[in-house]
């Protein structure tokens, strides 16, 4: 018995192929091989026998092959016999032997019936021994040398690939199935189900997965932006729906499978419904629009400073990871994923810089996104806002505010033309970037031109925030929303006003109203033409209030108009 290990390895040299390792260890390695392994013909084993030393799953699979094999009957239980005699011959194992068989519980444990202690010796989880293939056929011209006292020809060879059905290497993905010949992707199909429940690619089993096959995941739905469909109308607008390439979720969207977070007779219609339900459609709905984007604030972003806050948002200053440029980085303070008319609202900001496209005269938007249920947006990062500019000690000439109403008015004049109405224009949102002035805080804008005759003014799509009520013009405290271009009009000028005087604006009182009904106080150290334009800005009737393309035309402005043209 001495001899054993050498002949068996003898043995399994002339029958691997090229493989001369001991296939126990080699089993997890070998997985997936399409090499043909070491023969594994000689009957059956004991169901309940285990591999001592087998990992865990090598084990179990081992083990469901043995099962598997149990119930295989060989085509000749005598030639299966004869095989498994010859076989034992042609190794040297004897029943008492000793050597790698062995060390087998099933070694030594003869019947006539399960005498294969080759079979767990031997035998890769990855493949599988078809019924009677094992022994019948011999390969063409197979005459090897089999062992000492063994005649040339007398052992079974192993089963060639082309009678096996299962001589493939076992499927890892929905590609290994298709990658398959035609005529053997069924036979792999039924054999991967065997071996660990995998199904094929369209079938679904309840409480399953495909092990191995990763989900892919369902891109999120594209929220509808309300104010992209007036400027189609603009001269000069692209349609930006004629470039979209619509996905699936947008086809579904648009037939009503998906959501639409300003389609408020959708939102009445959730309100009329069960609790549960409707909380279950808001997470529905805050899931298909978040997607899968968690962490990426701190992934990308280093977070430098705090720069400011606001009633809706808190904004930091960040340097990007990557690019190392800085940003502005607002964070939304509204949870999400608890209203619709929060994610509205949060979304009002970038839908409104995403329609108007970049202007230079409007703080730039790069991205947004939503993660841990909270909107963020990335913005241009400015110097500070006229607010703080003030807060440092600085104040403004006649000049320096010129530039700045020029500036301001383009931008208005750029979203008024766009159909939109910024609605909070103040100091606090006007921003000094570098030597220039620019208009952010989209978060209020809406419509201001609408097709409802009902409600002029203001679409019933658009949500209407109300600014802040210092810089707030008349006809909206009367809640006129028929002319909100003007609005911002006024609340331009009364910016300027507060500058141009360096006290802030009554929040309420005598002066509070004063100031409403055109009584304004003189400006100290200012033009006449300065004064008149404000006046002209801060008209009580908005319609006698100049619109920005109007003003731009003051000759308080002529200056700015060359230098712009040149
Ligand atoms: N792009 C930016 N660069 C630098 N600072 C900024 C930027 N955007 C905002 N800030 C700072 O953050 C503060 C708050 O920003 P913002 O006004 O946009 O927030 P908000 O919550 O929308 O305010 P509001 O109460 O007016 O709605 C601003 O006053 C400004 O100081």
């Amino acid at each position: 018995m001495s001899q054993s290990p050498f002949k068996l390895k003898t043995i399994r040299s002339m029958f691997s192929f090229g493989s001369s390792q001991p296939s126990q260890e080699k089993g997890s390695q070998d997985r997936g091989r399409l090499s043909p392994k070491p023969i594994r013909c000689l009957g059956v084993v004991d169901p309940g026998t285990t591999v001592p030393g087998a990992p865990g799953k090598l084990q179990r699979k081992k083990r469901s092959l043995n099962l598997a094999l149990s119930q295989v009957t060989l085509g000749s239980p005598v030639e299966g016999l004869a095989a498994s005699s010859s076989f034992q011959q042609a190794s040297g194992q004897q029943s008492d032997g000793a050597g790698p068989m062995e060390s087998h519980p099933t070694a030594g444990t003869q019947n006539n019936m399960s005498v294969s202690q080759s079979q767990d010796f031997f035998c890769t989880p990855d493949f599988v021994t078809p019924n009677d293939a094992q022994l019948k056929i011999p390969a063409p011209g197979f005459n090897g040398f089999a062992g000492p006292g063994v005649p040339p020809g007398s052992l079974a060879h192993p089963p060639t690939r082309d009678f096996t059905p299962l001589g493939c290497k076992r499927p890892r993905s929905v590609f290994d199935v298709l990658m398959c010949p035609e005529n053997r992707r069924s036979q792999l199909q039924a054999y991967s189900q065997e071996l660990d429940g995998y199904r094929p690619p369209g079938t679904r089993v309840k409480g399953g997965g495909l092990k191995g096959i990763k989900p892919i995941p369902k891109s999120p739905l594209c929220v509808k932006n309300p104010f992209k469909g007036q400027l189609a109308n603009i001269p000069g607008n692209v349609q930006q729906e004629d470039l979209l390439m619509k996905s699936d979720d947008e086809k579904d969207a648009e037939q009503g499978k998906g959501q639409d977070v300003f389609d408020e007779p959708q939102l009445v219609k959730r309100k009329r419904g069960g609790d549960a339900k409707r909380k279950r459609r808001k997470r529905k709905m805050f899931t298909s629009i978040s997607g899968m984007n968690n962490g990426r604030y701190r992934s990308d972003f280093k977070e430098v400073q705090k720069l400011g806050y606001g009633s809706f948002s808190t904004v930091f200053r960040c340097i990007h990871r990557l690019d190392g440029t800085q940003y502005a980085i607002k964070h939304v303070k509204k949870n999400l994923s608890t209203s619709n008319a929060d994610i509205a609202q949060a979304l009002q900001e970038v839908q409104a810089y995403s329609a108007l496209g970049p202007h230079p005269c409007l703080l730039t938007y790069h991205t947004s996104w939503i993660e841990n249920s909270r909107l963020y947006i990335q913005l241009e990062l400015s110097d500070c806002c006229l607010t703080d500019y003030t807060k440092q000690g600085k104040t403004f000439d006649e000049e320096e505010l010129n530039w700045m109403l020029w500036s301001s008015l383009q931008a208005l004049h750029h979203m008024h033309a766009s159909g939109l109405a910024h609605m909070d224009v103040k100091p606090d949102n006007i921003h000094v970037v570098g030597n220039k002035y620019k208009i952010g805080d989209l978060g209020t804008c809406t419509k201001c031109v609408s097709e409802d005759a009902d409600q002029p003014g203001v679409s019933p799509h658009c949500l209407y925030r109300e600014g802040d009520a210092r810089y707030m013009a008349p006809e909206l405290l009367n809640d006129n929303l028929g002319h909100l271009d003007k609005s911002d009009i006024w609340s331009l000028g009364a910016t300027a006003y507060e500058l141009a005087r360096k006290c802030p604006l009554p929040m309420k009182g005598d002066n509070y109203r004063e100031i409403r009904e055109e009584n304004l106080a003189a400006i100290p150290s200012f033009s006449d033409t300065f004064f008149e334009l404000i006046t002209r800005m801060m008209r009580r009737d908005p319609a006698e209030r100049p619109s920005a393309a109007q003003l731009m035309q003051h000759r308080i402005f002529d200056h700015m108009r060359a230098s712009n043209h040149s």
